[in-house]
């Protein structure tokens, strides 16, 4: 039974009456200071029960509806209503107190399961009369008398409504009504010592019984009081025991509940962290239960306890759990929520049916559904309320699911054998919209908003607290824990120890990228042009001094990309060239080829991280890391959103090389074009990452031609290990069919794709002069993209997302500045000298006329 009276709040917002009542666990509020909505009871603590009284307003049924949906555990309406609401309008009868004027209740009404409120004074007859329905509560209106009717009527379901100000949580106060007084009026004991057997037991969700204590009137008024656990010695009767006053195994005080014969008494109290309740003091309950309820630990059974272990881990996890690396890695989490989800489906669905495996797997998705509630700073508590919330509405969804979720058997087969295509749209076709050709080519691209929020606090983390920063964020992103951020070269050998072959390869790949790069330098140390007699104008170039170059490490380690930008540093003559790199989740280590390639370029040190830390910290510098004065790299989005910040930020002084983001293709392919040819192109960018994009455009296609196509890209990809990303990638790729070469060249240069592969005949012919964007061009069948990836001495890293149309490829000029100068001789001055002047004039710069004035008069050329 709950404690017995209901405080009338004036509003949700009187916080402070609420605190102080809350032991009751229920209140009234009126319905002029009540605005449902979804979380209404969300403000209240969680065992409070919130009646509302509509009495003294105007109220539609709606609004009686909306208040039950909402959790209302009763509305209080007039008698006059009841037909409305009850009789004909079909609302549970037991959601609502109705109140009475007189005593005289109508056998109609005294067959629902209401509760009453009256406002005169009952007869003992009446009372038995009107609350002969065990379920149904009876309310007393009336303060005066409310007291004592509490007294007469203790073991009846009897509750005086009482506003919140005329009542006191202390056990006495001049002209207000004690609390505790009218809990304690109503109990009852047969102990000789006159004593109360109290139970404690700790809140939802696990309501574990902690003891049986024994309380006395004055105990319990220090309880409420005092809001914690206040009991009574048995053996110094003059003595109350206020629970931990010198443990400190304090407990506070949630809620007050009496038995049906009102002789137990029901403590639920929320013990101390780390202190249990039992005299033998490593337990904590005295209903023991070994291990499972040591003091300090987690305590009761199933999803309470896997609550309280979770919420515990979420404080502090020990090391390499696996529950901290799912709070630290959201996409994992989300993954296994998802993946758990299907098993769960799954185990439902098999044939023969086996409920064992239906329990586990559904063991599994509340395991991830509460770390994924825990990190949100949910408990198991507010889920229940909720619970409670929906299961308490009085009207109820149609509950059809969403149209995504509703596909049959049937086509999520279709679709899982359709996983591997591509969407194909023929430009020409008359039914075609030329909105599908724009959505085509517009890649699958996060918001730079959305990135930047979630990417600023980690620059600002590492910009303030530099090496230290650096390894949380190791720890959190990459699963590593690292001592020192940094590398240095000299490299020990053992952290390169790589075969034969692979040193060969890379010896190979990095003498044709050098090759390539050392071409382009600039043929002459100086370049000089006499632009007018007399006058020389050169131009040279120097490298930058200090790169950090990215190497990307988190779907696929890329020792590739450390050549690439490595190589051309090297040859450019830079001074300092530094590498950054995530260390391998696995070995917690860098890459052996990553640290053999970066020993081969002579680089400084390398930046053991990864992502937006990574460039922050060569960006503007940490203790161990060299500020970089450009950095290089491709990368994901945290990546790329970090280079275009700190390019950006004066305080960084620190430029880019271009925005590189996810690998993208794009394949011009005619009728002689070799399937396997044209589908390994496609997906060796499509393995890349689920953000990669690859677009084919078929040249006057059959439509025999257009499915061996698709056929040799489902064969293929079926059997390589990172299907499951090219079978995303593909879902927002596309096949785009024209007539002509025209046609295929001028949707190319729309998309500026970061790769162009010329499948058709004579390629060659169409170089240069039909490509006007794309970072590197593959001219013909036997040029494969990953040879460019590799070996043969282009560069791989290039510009996405379309911004090939203004920038290019990393390149040796990536790497340097160039310099003018001027040599300017008397001859000279007398070629340009009044120009100089008439324009310096115009502009109304006196000073910069005179500088050449003062010069010329001197040499008496004026
Ligand atoms: N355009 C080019 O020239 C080119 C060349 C090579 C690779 N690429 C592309 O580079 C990309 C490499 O991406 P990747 O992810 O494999 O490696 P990456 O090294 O770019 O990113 C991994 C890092 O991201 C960080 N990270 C991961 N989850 C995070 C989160 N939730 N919040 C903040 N940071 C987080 C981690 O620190 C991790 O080390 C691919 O898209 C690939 O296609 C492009
Ligand atoms: N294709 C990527 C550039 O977009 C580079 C790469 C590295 N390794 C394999 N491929
Ligand atoms: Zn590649």
């Amino acid at each position: 039974m709950t404690f017995p009276i209901l405080p009338i709040i004036s509003s949700p917002s009187n916080r402070e009456a609420i605190a102080e009542f809350s032991v009751v666990g229920q209140i009234l509020l009126p319905f002029e200071s009540v605005s449902i909505s979804k979380h209404f009871l969300h403000q209240f603590p969680n065992h409070v029960e919130v009646n509302v009284d509509t009495t003294s307003a105007k109220v539609e049924v709606d609004q009686i509806v909306e208040l039950l949906n909402g959790g209302i555990k009763q509305v209080f309406i007039k008698e006059s209503q009841v037909d409305e609401f009850i009789l004909s309008g079909g609302l549970p009868s037991s959601r609502f107190a109705v109140k009475f004027d007189s005593s005289e209740v109508s056998d109609k009404v005294l067959e629902t399961d209401s509760a009453f409120v009256f406002n005169c004074e009952l007869t003992k007859d009446e009372i038995k009369k009107y609350g002969q329905n065990g379920n149904r509560g009876l309310y007393y209106e009336n303060t005066s008398i409310a007291q004592e009717l509490a007294n007469k009527l203790a073991s009846e379901d009897i509750y005086p409504i009482i506003s919140s100000e005329s009542l006191t949580s202390a056990s006495s106060e001049c002209g207000k009504i004690s609390i505790s007084s009218l809990f304690t009026a109503g109990l009852t004991t047969d102990r000789p010592d006159g004593l109360f057997t109290t139970l404690i037991t700790t809140p939802a969700p696990s309501y574990t019984a902690l003891g049986v204590v024994y309380s006395s009137v004055e105990s319990i008024h220090a309880s409420i009081a005092e809001k914690q656990g206040v009991y009574q010695s048995r053996k110094r009767r003059d003595e109350l025991w206020y629970k931990g006053k010198t443990s400190g195994a304090t407990q506070k005080l949630v809620k007050l509940e009496k038995d049906c014969d009102s002789d137990v008494v029901k403590f639920i109290v929320e013990p101390r962290e780390g202190y249990g309740f039992c005299h033998l003091d490593k337990n904590f309950t005295c209903f023991h239960d070994g291990e499972l309820t040591q003091k300090g630990e987690s305590f009761g059974k199933g999803l309470a306890k896997l609550d309280s272990t979770l919420q515990d881990r979420f404080q502090s996890a020990p090391e390499g759990s696996y529950t901290k690396r799912l709070f630290n890695d959201e996409p994992l989490l989300i993954a296994k929520l998802k993946e758990e989800l299907d098993e769960l489906i799954e185990a439902g669905q098999s044939s023969p049916k086996d409920s064992n495996e239906v329990a586990w797997e559904c063991a599994d998705l509340f395991y991830f559904a509460m770390v994924w509630c825990i990190k949100n700073g949910v408990r198991l508590a507010d889920v229940e309320r909720n619970l409670d919330i929906k299961s308490s509405k009085v009207t109820r969804r149609k509950g059809d699911a969403k149209p995504a979720y509703l596909k049959n058997d049937n086509e999520k087969t279709e679709q899982k054998k359709e996983e591997y295509k591509m969407e194909t749209i023929y430009v020409n076709d008359k039914s075609t919209d030329p909105k599908d050709i724009s959505k085509a080519l517009n890649r699958p691209v996060q918001k730079t908003a959305d990135i930047m929020k979630l990417v600023l606090p980690i620059i600002e983390k590492v910009k303030k607290e530099g090496d230290k920063a650096l390894l949380e964020l190791t720890s959190k992103f990459d699963g590593v824990k690292l001592e020192t951020p940094i590398l240095r070269a000299p490299f020990p050998a053992e952290l390169m120890n790589i075969s034969e072959d692979m040193k060969e390869a890379i010896d190979l790949s990095m003498s044709n990228i050098e090759k390539f790069h050392a071409a382009q330098l600039p043929k002459e140390k100086i370049m000089t042009v006499e632009t007018a007699p007399g006058v020389y104008c050169s131009r040279f170039a120097k490298a930058i001094e200090n790169v950090g170059l990215y190497v990307p490490g988190g779907t696929a380690v890329l020792p590739s990309t450390a050549m690439m930008l490595g190589v051309p540093a090297k040859v450019a003559g830079c001074s300092n060239i530094i590498l950054a790199s995530p260390p391998s989740r696995s070995t917690g280590k860098l890459t052996p080829e990553v640290v053999y390639v970066a020993h081969k370029l002579g680089a400084k040190c390398i930046v053991m991280a990864g992502g937006a830390q990574a460039v922050t910290a060569m960006a503007y510098g940490t203790e161990s890391v060299l500020k970089c004065d450009k950095i290089l790299g491709p990368g994901n989005q945290f990546v790329t959103a970090a280079k275009m910040y700190v390019q950006n930020d004066t305080q960084a002084l620190c430029s880019i090389d271009m925005p590189a983001g996810p690998s993208e293709v794009l394949v011009i392919a005619d009728g002689k074009a070799d399937a396997d040819f044209v589908a390994s192109d496609l997906l060796s960018q499509a393995e890349h990452g689920v953000d990669s994009q690859v677009i084919l455009i078929g040249v006057d296609l059959t439509k025999e031609k257009l499915s061996e196509f698709e056929s040799a890209v489902k064969k293929q990809a079926e059997v390589l290990p990172r299907k499951d990303i090219v079978a995303k990638c593909l879902s927002h790729s596309y096949t785009l069919l024209v007539d002509t070469y025209d046609e295929a060249f001028k949707l190319s240069n729309k998309y500026a794709p970061e790769h162009l592969i010329l499948q058709v005949e004579n390629a060659r012919s169409f170089v240069p002069d039909y490509i006007e964007n794309a970072g590197s061009v593959f001219v013909g069948g036997l040029s494969p993209e990953s040879c460019g990836d590799y070996s043969s001495g282009t560069n791989h890293t290039l510009p996405t997302y379309g911004y090939a149309r203004q920038y290019s490829g990393v390149n040796t000029a990536t790497f340097q500045k160039f310099i003018t100068s001027q040599d300017v001789t008397e001859e000279g001055l007398k070629s340009i000298g009044k120009a100089v002047m008439t324009l310096a004039e115009v502009e109304g710069l006196e000073a910069h006329r005179n500088a050449v004035h003062v010069r010329m008069e001197k040499l008496g050329l004026l």
